[in-house]
């Protein structure tokens, strides 16, 4: 028997990400045990089934189906919350915290909607809250913010952090397939979202870049503030027509401060990135993210974004983190400073615009369209009819120049009002990421 120190670690959520860490930490214990100096224990999981057959071996007497139970158990000092959701896991986050315990996370929807409330509590009672696995999966994007390139102010961030949504659009691409076969696949591999709309909505790229935010800028930003555009609309036309122009299509967070003002915009939403990109060719299940330093200039951090093994390496990151400040006294790591930075407001989101309409084929409807865009003082660059679908119609794909947030909403709603404007217009953003 070793009289190593003993950390006990709990489990909470035995599904993808909790059995990958499960089976990650039997399979290298002695190597972190030597590493660290304390001998691992996985003291319990927390399952919703207690009979249910999974890919990890766990004894039934280290199995419990009440979670709250296991965070509050005085003898664990580690757990994991890997159930998702946001009401039963924030209340055994807070539980434990409350009892002073490290709580590692992989839940990003829960750290954007409460973190100050998670935070506070872990500072209040001497625990710490961690969460690398919520951000890019495997990629140790947190670990770089937060320590790595703390020297510097980040003017851009961008980024590709929805592994699902990149699978997608990969395979959409290469495949000619639609996006519903594929979300099955991405499912199946464990890539997606208990609930679908997180992923293709946006919505779950949206909570990791209000995450990245904070911890670039200290400023908590709500999803509600951002634009949030996910890839459901995206047709095979739009993919093939960004190939044939030069561009990847990507479903991108962008973080930008302006300079002179502080403010911050922050959005998400498909956009036409050039190839010459290094993340327009990041695929797959990948995610990517670019991290634009005043100090070190421009980073790329590229890594498998989903999926059960890449999520358990960061978690156990964390886990092997939360170890080493038990052992030497709770040495706190280094928080973003809290600032309250403006939020640009639309009409100072400038870029150039992709606007795909299908059209009654009669005469002067060209007119009218360049009517409305001007109207907005949308200019166009480039105009490309195609033949649509539907009989008596064509598809126009025009692009922009250099426009605003404010100007092309208007422009998009006034399309919609147009008699000749079939269906719905649908918009990307074309990125220029230059200076
Ligand atoms: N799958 C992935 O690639 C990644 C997932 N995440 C996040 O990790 C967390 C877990 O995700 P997955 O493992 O993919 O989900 P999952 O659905 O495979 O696993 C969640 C597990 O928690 C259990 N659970 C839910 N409520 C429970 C309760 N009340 N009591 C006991 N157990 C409960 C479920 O039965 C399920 O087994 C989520 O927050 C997700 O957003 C983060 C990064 C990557
Ligand atoms: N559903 C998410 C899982 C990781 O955060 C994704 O596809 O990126
Ligand atoms: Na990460």
């Amino acid at each position: 028997m070793s009289d190593l120190p003993i950390v006990n670690i709990g489990i909470c959520g035995l599904g993808t990400v909790g059995q990958g860490v499960w089976k990650h930490i039997t399979r290298s214990r002695a190597k972190f045990e030597s590493r660290l100096g304390a001998r691992l224990v996985l003291k319990s999981a927390s399952v919703r089934d207690l009979g249910k057959k999974r890919s990890v071996r766990v004894a039934k007497s280290r199995l419990t189906d009440d979670p709250m139970a296991l965070a509050t158990d005085p003898k664990i000092q580690i757990v994991c919350e890997l159930m998702g959701g946001t009401t039963l896991a924030k209340d055994v986050t807070l539980a434990a915290l409350r009892l002073g315990k490290t709580v590692i996370s992989a839940n990003k929807a829960l750290v954007c909607e409460h973190g100050p409330e998670l935070f506070a509590a872990a500072r209040e009672h001497g625990g710490h809250y961690f969460f690398e696995a919520s951000v890019a999966g495997g990629i140790p994007i947190i670990k770089a913010l937060r320590e790595g390139l703390v020297a510097n102010r980040f003017r851009r961030i961008y980024g590709i952090l929805n592994g699902t949504c990149n699978y997608i659009l990969t395979r959409m691409e290469r495949e000619g397939l639609t996006y519903p076969v594929i979300l099955q696949e991405a499912k199946a591999l464990g890539y997606a979202e208990a609930e679908e709309s997180l992923d293709v909505d946006g919505w779950d790229t949206a909570h990791k870049a209000s995450i990245l935010t904070h911890l670039a800028h200290g400023t908590w930003v709500p999803t509600k503030a951002m634009v949030v555009e996910g890839i459901t609309q995206i047709t095979q036309a739009d993919i093939q027509h960004a190939k044939e122009s030069g561009f990847a299509i990507k479903l991108l967070a962008v973080i930008e401060q302006d300079e002179k003002t502080d403010e911050i915009a922050v959005s998400v939403a498909p956009m036409l990135l050039p190839r010459t990109k290094v993340l327009a060719n990041v695929n797959e299940v990948y995610n990517g993210i670019a991290v634009t330093g005043d100090v070190v200039g421009e980073t790329i951090y590229i890594g498998r974004g989903a999926g059960q093994d890449a999520t358990a390496s960061a978690v156990i990151s964390d886990i092997v983190d939360a170890i080493a400040l038990l052992l030497r006294g709770n040495a706190a790591l280094p928080e973003p400073v809290e600032h309250n930075y403006p939020l640009a407001k639309p009409e100072n989101l400038t870029g150039r615009y992709y606007l795909r309409l299908d059209v009654k084929d009669e005469p002067g409807v060209l007119a009218k369209i360049a009517t409305v865009t001007s109207k907005s003082k949308v200019s166009i660059a480039s105009l490309d009819q195609r033949p649509s679908d539907q009989t008596g119609a064509a598809s126009l794909i025009l692009t922009t120049h250099r426009s605003n947030e404010k100007a092309i909403r208007s422009t998009v709603n006034n399309l919609r009002r147009l008699s000749s404007v079939l269906g719905e217009p649908f918009l990307l953003r074309i990125a220029s990421f230059e200076d």
